[in-house]
C-alpha cells in the first residue's frame, strides 16, 4: 500500500494517477462497517480493473473546528489506522490534513480537487458520509457534484444485534468498560499500543510486578481491572490489568491515570518495549483498600479470575 499525505492545496496531477475506485470516510477504529465500505471499493476496483484507494482525514474535523481546541483520543490513532487499512490490502491510502483551508472548501471544490482531480471514477461511502464546508455535501448531492466524471455506491447502515455499527457506539462501550462486547462490532478485540515505562517500583515488592503502559492518542477503557492478552515481539502473554489511580496509595486526584499489567509466567525486563494490549473482559472497578494485604489478596483473586476468562478463550479457539 502506498500512503500519500495530502495538504491543501495538493500538488498531485490527475494525468499521473491511475483510474481509481475510492472509499471515503474518517474510519476511526476501522470497524466492520468501515470494512464493508473498503472491501466493496476493493471488489469494484477489481471488476473495473482500476486501482483501489481509501481517503481519510487527520486529525478529526472536531479537533480543528470546535472552539475548545484540545487533542482528541481515538479508537485508532493515525499509525494504528494506517496499519489496519494496510491489512485490508488496498493500493493507495490518501491521508488529507484536515486544516481550516481544507475544511472551508465548498462541496463542489472538494469534489473537483480531491475526487475528480485524483482521477476517481467511482466513489464508495457510507449512507451518512458528508463532505465540504459544514458537511453540506451528502451522498444525495454527490451525483450532482460529480459532473458525470464518476459513479457511486452508497453502503447502507450495517447492524449487529439491532445496533448500528459505529465508532460512537464502540467509544461508548469502552467508556462503560464493556470491552467484551466490542469484538462483535470491531471484528477483533480492542487493541491499544504503548510503551513500557517505569512506575513506582512497588509492584515487585508486593509480589505482582506490573508493566506500566504509556500509550499516545488511544482511547482507554473505563478505570478498573481487566483480563488482557499482551503481544510483545510477536509473542502473546496473558495478563491482568488495572487502569486507575491506585487509591490505596494515593489521595483523591493526586495520581495520574496508570495502565499496569501483571503478566502471567513472565519475568523479563521489558522497559522500553512496545506492546499491544488486547482487552478481553472487565473484572471489577478499582477500589481503595485499607491495607496492602487486602489489596494483595484481591489481586490474587483478580489473577485467578482473569486466568479463567483467558482459559475459556483458549478452549474456544481450539474448538474453531
Ligand atoms: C490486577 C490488579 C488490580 C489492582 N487493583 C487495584 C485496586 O483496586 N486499588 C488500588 O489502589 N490499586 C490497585 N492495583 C494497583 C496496585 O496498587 C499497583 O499495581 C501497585 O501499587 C504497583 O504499582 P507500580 O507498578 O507503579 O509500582 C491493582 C493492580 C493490579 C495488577
Ligand atoms: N510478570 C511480570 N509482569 C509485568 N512486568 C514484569 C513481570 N516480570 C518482570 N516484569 C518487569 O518488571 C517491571 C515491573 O516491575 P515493578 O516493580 O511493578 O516496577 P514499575 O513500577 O517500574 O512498573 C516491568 O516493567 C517489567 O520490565
Amino acid at each position: 500500500m502506498k500512503t500519500i499525505m495530502l495538504s491543501h492545496p495538493h500538488q498531485l496531477k490527475k494525468e499521473t494517477i491511475k483510474p481509481t475506485v475510492i472509499a471515503l470516510g474518517f474510519f476511526d477504529g476501522v470497524h466492520l462497517g468501515h470494512e464493508k465500505v473498503i472491501l466493496t471499493a476493493k471488489k469494484l476496483a477489481k471488476e473495473k480493473q482500476m486501482q483501489c484507494a481509501v481517503m481519510t482525514f487527520n486529525p478529526h474535523p472536531k479537533e480543528v473546528l470546535r472552539t475548545r481546541k484540545e487533542k482528541m483520543n481515538y479508537l485508532s490513532p493515525l499509525p494504528e489506522k494506517i496499519k489496519l487499512i494496510e491489512q485490508l490490502d488496498v493500493d493507495v491510502l490518501y491521508i488529507v490534513d484536515f486544516s481550516l483551508p481544507f475544511a472551508n472548501l465548498t462541496p463542489q471544490q472538494f469534489v473537483d480537487d480531491y475526487l475528480i482531480g485524483l482521477n476517481v471514477k467511482h466513489v464508495v461511502a457510507g449512507f451518512d458520509y458528508s463532505y465540504g464546508k459544514l458537511g453540506k455535501g451528502t451522498m444525495e448531492t454527490l451525483p450532482f457534484h460529480s459532473r458525470n466524471e464518476f459513479t457511486q455506491t452508497t453502503i447502507s447502515k450495517v447492524e449487529k444485534s439491532l445496533e448500528k455499527i459505529s465508532s460512537t457506539h464502540i467509544r461508548n462501550l469502552l467508556a462503560a468498560g464493556e470491552v467484551s462486547q466490542i469484538r462483535e462490532f470491531l471484528g477483533r478485540y480492542y487493541e491499544v499500543v504503548g510503551e513500557v515505562v517505569h512506575g513506582e517500583k512497588r509492584g515487585r515488592e508486593i509480589g505482582f510486578p506490573t508493566a506500566n503502559i504509556k500509550s499516545e492518542g488511544f482511547l482507554l477503557p473505563k478505570e478498573g481491572v481487566y483480563a488482557t492478552l499482551v503481544k510483545i515481539n510477536d509473542r502473546t502473554y496473558e495478563g491482568v490489568c488495572n487502569i486507575g489511580y491506585k487509591p490505596t496509595f494515593h489521595g483523591e486526584g493526586s495520581a495520574a491515570l496508570a495502565v499496569e499489567i501483571h503478566l502471567f509466567n513472565f519475568a523479563d525486563n521489558i522497559y522500553g518495549e512496545s506492546v499491544t494490549v488486547q482487552w478481553i473482559e472487565r473484572i471489577r472497578s478499582e477500589k481503595k483498600f485499607s491495607s496492602i494485604e487486602q489489596l494483595i489478596e484481591q489481586i490474587q483473586k483478580d489473577k485467578q479470575e482473569a486466568q479463567q476468562i483467558l482459559n475459556k478463550l483458549n478452549l474456544c479457539s481450539c474448538n474453531l
